[in-house]
């Protein structure tokens, strides 16, 4: 740290996992080197980190980001980092996204043994995993595999395989690169078109108090931000928040920039995997500004969840019972480029 020790450190909650400890750490330490401060790292514990339940009975969204917030709002820390795909569309009162750095690979993968893959699994092989979605994706594309339900850490997932009791676990590419993982045990890359996967999945989330913010965190805050990131990460956050559904539901969404195309597709899956509703819709932004992109992003959004609502989307899946924190639509509050003057609430992602 080359700031004089005198200056107010950024205190930066995370959670206490190695994976969030991982991701707030590189964060944190962006965060510090754009500001000039020392930064400080605060571990929280949340009911989701300690909780044995499945992630579909622990209340659907919210569950890591609630103990976090309110330390955040209690003044504990002015910096906390969620993982964007766990949290909540609902704006949170008091609170802003602060910043979408830079997302990372969005793709799921397979960690199986032996090198298999979804193709060369055997027949009836055990795979886990503790998402509704991946599960309807599993029994969409391969009837016969059997599903299993596990939770924990990513540590405690790879191991089922490693031991033996599991043939493979589905886990995000994100997650495994940030903690060194991933090139020794994926063995197979989802592809995004047959397997999209969480909205913001890969992305970051930093999330701050709503006003008036330290100098210094402002210009850490924008120098960290990437328009591109928040603007498909909107997208496919408002196709939640316009399905009512929450970050449990069985639906995959991915948007991409190419060429200056924004694309947003999304698919919603009978949590039997026998069925499945994919619509996509592609728009083209004014210009390069943030406020043009997020505009689009609002557009193709919109569409898409017309589309899926007109096809039966809302009967397919039990979208507003996987709900637990609040479905109000994602606002506005474009920061990013724009700070420091146009914090605003609602959330951005
Ligand atoms: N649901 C847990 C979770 N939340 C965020 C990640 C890491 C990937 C990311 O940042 O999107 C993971 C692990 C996983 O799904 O394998």
């Amino acid at each position: 740290m080359n700031a004089p020790i005198t200056q107010t450190p950024i205190r930066v909650g995370t959670r206490g996992s190695a994976l969030a400890m991982a991701q707030t750490t590189a964060i944190a330490n962006r965060l510090g080197a754009a500001a000039g401060v020392p930064v400080e790292i605060i571990p929280i514990t949340t009911h989701g980190d300690t909780s044995r339940e499945s992630l579909s009975t622990l209340g659907g969204t919210g569950v890591f980001a609630s103990a976090l917030r309110e330390s955040l709002l209690a003044g504990d820390c002015d910096v906390i980092v969620h993982s964007l795909k766990d949290l909540p569309t609902g704006a949170h009162p008091g609170l802003v996204i602060g910043a979408t750095p830079k997302r990372a690979d969005p793709r799921d993968v397979l960690c199986a043994r032996d090198g298999l893959t979804l193709a060369t699994l055997p027949e009836g092989a055990k795979v886990g995993t503790g998402s509704p979605r991946r599960v309807a994706q599993l029994r969409r594309l391969r009837p016969d595999l059997t599903v299993v339900d596990i939770r924990g850490n990513v540590d405690t997932r790879l191991a089922f395989v490693s031991d033996g009791e599991l043939d493979a676990v589905v886990l995000a590419a994100a997650g495994l690169g940030r903690l060194g993982r991933l090139d020794a045990v994926a063995t197979d890359f989802l592809d995004l078109s047959a397997w999209p996967t969480a909205p913001g999945q890969g992305a970051l989330a930093i999330e701050v108090r709503e006003g008036k913010l330290d100098r210094a965190l402002t210009a850490a805050l924008a120098a960290v931000n990437h328009s591109t990131t928040q603007t498909v990460t909107t997208a496919e956050r408002l196709v939640l928040a316009g399905l009512e559904a929450g970050c449990a539901a069985p639906i995959g969404a991915s948007a991409e920039i190419d060429d200056g195309l924004l694309f947003l597709t999304a698919t919603v899956y009978r949590p039997d995997g026998t069925e499945q509703l994919t619509a996509s819709h592609a728009a083209t932004p004014e210009s390069h500004a943030l406020v043009d992109l997020l505009d689009a992003a609002h557009d193709v959004a919109e569409r898409v969840v017309a589309e899926l609502l007109a096809k039966g989307a809302a009967e397919l899946a039990p979208l507003r019972a996987a709900s637990g924190g609040g479905a109000e639509p994602l606002g506005d509050g474009a920061v990013g480029e724009s700070l420091p003057d146009n914090i605003s609430p609602g959330g951005t992602s």
